[in-house]
């Protein structure tokens, strides 16, 4: 096919979580038949099976979708998908970056969200055409009159006009080819014929390596150009360039305003970052396509495998896995209780669940994590500024002069009734309400300045609760502030375990360490002696619970000689002891780690 820059169009689709993009994707590369009935259905099992259980998209998917006009011209329409949660919205800048236009869907059910806004802002900064679609039209609790009201007054878009489609059944969704033709530009590139693409995501394929996805802004690429990453200053030879039709389709060349990919025997998913640009090493562009910028991690936590032999399969396990997710960070950690383990950085809690599944999925790998933190900015006497997230490194408190943490500043958007609710529970998670305003009669858009390692711990899942599911929650870092920090440390049977430590507002630990005790104590097993188990900060023990003894004697029931069974138990009990771990002369289970990570 031999296509026109002006037959090209570049669009995305932005939404809150749960709206219907990746239903409404499926639906429309359905429609342009570049897959089979039965393709689609393999197709959708290939997809991450987190993705598909948790019903979220994570990596983002590019696909071209050729379409006829009624006049028999052809196009090339580019879909860039984009992932919806707030701890990926890096993700979505990029693929914006390469769009000339997006549609915006929002569900006729909930109407706009905190992040159907947050993307939308991020579209307009872009200069993005913006499309309105409402979904889920075929609902019966659809209100397709209410929602066109929030486009135009929540939005300042065009709700009249808006499309209305089932993702889901289909209804409407054969609208959105002219309609996308017609509204959205095609690409411009620049006329300076040096070639200069955006590279805006990246996937590993264990054959072929990494596979670069760019879309280009001037001059053209194929097979043997060298190509220059200007933020790694790294060259290599292209094997291979083409577009994504599921599959990925090679091509003699592309050209400006395409989005494709290139295979350049690439080993290291780490060499291609994210928002980095590619020139060609014998004629560079003048300037990168500009705004790069590193994912940065902001929730730290250490793994362990439970049997400590697993140690080399983690390790392995958590190099495979960073060739497709370029944003996990690690190094190597050690605790006196667990022994050797990773610590790893996370772009939120999210992502740490999603890494953590994957690894005990794909892997087989028990995992211990210990709670995760924030990074803290500690100053010590003698005037020196450390930043620490791991509970590990935390100076003696005699040595410490001042520390700041984390805080963002959240937007939360709920029906009114639910205000009271909302500054009640921010209020808990030591928040501070900036302002508030009315974006219709009872919708409210409410900001709050709150510690990140609130929201880190459980602050989301609060605000769900108490909304009932109807407030919605964006967030952007904004800086450090003073903070009253302290260390606590649970004790088991008199030793310090470490890797239970955490780093904790002053005013939450007594709280934090009483559940915390009680949940070891249900979680520990008896034992032949009595276990106590204190939370304690400095010297001082805040919290304190006791396992009382036990005697098990698994082999007692086997009296007699049938020693296959009595092999049998003993069997058994060791599968169970590969989930334990021994700390000093206790035996803790994997999930006693676990059941403190949470409050409740
Ligand atoms: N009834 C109905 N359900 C729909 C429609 N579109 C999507 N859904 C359902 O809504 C849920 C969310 O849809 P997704 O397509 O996964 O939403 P998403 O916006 O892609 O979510 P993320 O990928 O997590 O951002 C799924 O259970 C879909 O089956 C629709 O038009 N009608």
């Amino acid at each position: 096919m031999n296509i026109l820059q002006k037959q090209i169009r570049n669009f995305s689709i932005i939404a809150h979580i749960d709206h219907g993009k990746s239903t409404l994707s499926d639906r429309l590369i359905q429609l342009t038949g570049i897959v089979s009935e039965r393709d689609m259905k393999e197709q959708m099992l290939d997809t991450m099976d987190i993705e598909r259980e948790r019903g979220i998209t994570i990596k983002s998917q590019t696909v071209s979708l050729p379409y006829t006009a009624e006049d028999g011209t052809e196009y090339l329409l580019n879909l860039i998908d984009t992932p919806g949660h707030v701890d990926f919205s890096y993700e979505v800048s990029r693929a914006l970056k390469s769009c000339e236009g997006a549609l915006i869907i929002v569900d006729a059910t909930q109407g706009v969200e905190a992040q159907t806004l947050a993307n939308l802002y991020l579209a307009m900064e872009l200069n993005l055409t913006i499309l309105p679609v409402i979904n889920k039209i075929d609902l019966p609790s659809a209100e397709v009159e209410w929602v066109k009201n929030q486009i135009e007054e929540d939005l300042g878009l065009d709700g009249e006009n808006a499309l209305q489609v089932s993702a889901k059944t289909g209804q409407g969704v054969d609208q959105l080819f002219p309609a996308i033709v017609a509204a959205i530009p095609p690409p411009t590139v620049d006329k300076d014929n040096r070639f200069k693409a955006l590279i805006f995501d990246s996937n590993y394929d264990s054959f072929r390596g990494t596979i670069v996805h760019f879309r280009i802004f001037d001059g053209t690429i194929k097979k043997g150009d060298t190509i220059l990453f200007m933020q790694n200053d790294s060259q290599y030879k292209v094997e291979e360039v083409g577009l994504f039709q599921i599959k990925r389709i090679p091509q003699k060349s592309l050209y400006g305003g395409q989005v494709g990919y290139l295979i350049a025997g690439i080993k290291n998913i780490s060499d291609v970052k994210i928002g980095d640009t590619i020139t060609m090493a014998d004629r560079p562009c003048a300037k990168p396509v500009g705004g790069f910028r590193e994912p940065t991690p902001v929730v730290f936590s250490s793994m362990y495998p439970v049997a400590s032999d697993d140690y080399e399969e983690l390790t392995e396990a958590l190099e495979r896995l960073k060739l497709n997710d370029a944003s996990l960070i690690y190094e190597k950690d050690s605790s006196a209780a667990l022994g050797f383990g990773y610590r790893c950085g996370f772009l939120g809690l999210l992502h740490l669940e999603v890494v953590q599944e994957r690894l005990e999925r794909e892997y087989d790998i028990s995992l211990i994590l210990t709670s995760p933190s924030v990074q803290y900015e500690i100053t010590t006497t003698d005037g020196q500024v450390n930043i620490i997230d791991n509970p590990v490194n935390y100076p003696d408190p005699a040595e410490i002069s001042k520390i700041r943490e984390p805080f963002i500043k959240a937007t939360i958007i709920v029906p009114d009734r639910y205000m009271g609710n909302v500054m009640q529970v921010c209020h808990e998670f030591r928040g501070v309400s900036k302002t508030y305003q009315y974006l219709t009669s009872n919708r409210m858009e409410m900001k709050f300045e709150l510690p990140l390692a609130e929201v880190v711990y459980e602050f989301y899942d609060r605000l769900k609760s108490v909304t009932q599911g109807y407030g919605s929650f964006d967030y952007e870092i904004a800086g450090y502030q003073e903070t009253d920090l302290v260390k606590l440390d649970f004790l088991i049977n008199g030793e310090r375990v470490d890797a239970l430590s955490i780093l904790i507002h002053r005013d939450k630990a007594e709280a934090r360490a009483r559940t915390a005790c009680k949940k070891l104590r249900e979680e520990i097993p008896r034992q032949q002696f009595k276990i106590p188990i204190q939370g304690a900060i400095g010297g001082k023990i805040i919290a304190r619970e006791t396992v009382s003894a036990f005697r098990k004697d698994v082999t007692a029931k086997c009296y007699g000689g049938d020693i296959s069974r009595k092999r049998k138990l003993l069997e058994k009990q060791k599968k169970g002891k590969k989930r334990m771990k021994m700390v000093g002369s206790v035996e803790i289970p994997q999930s006693a780690f676990l059941s403190v990570l949470k409050s409740e």
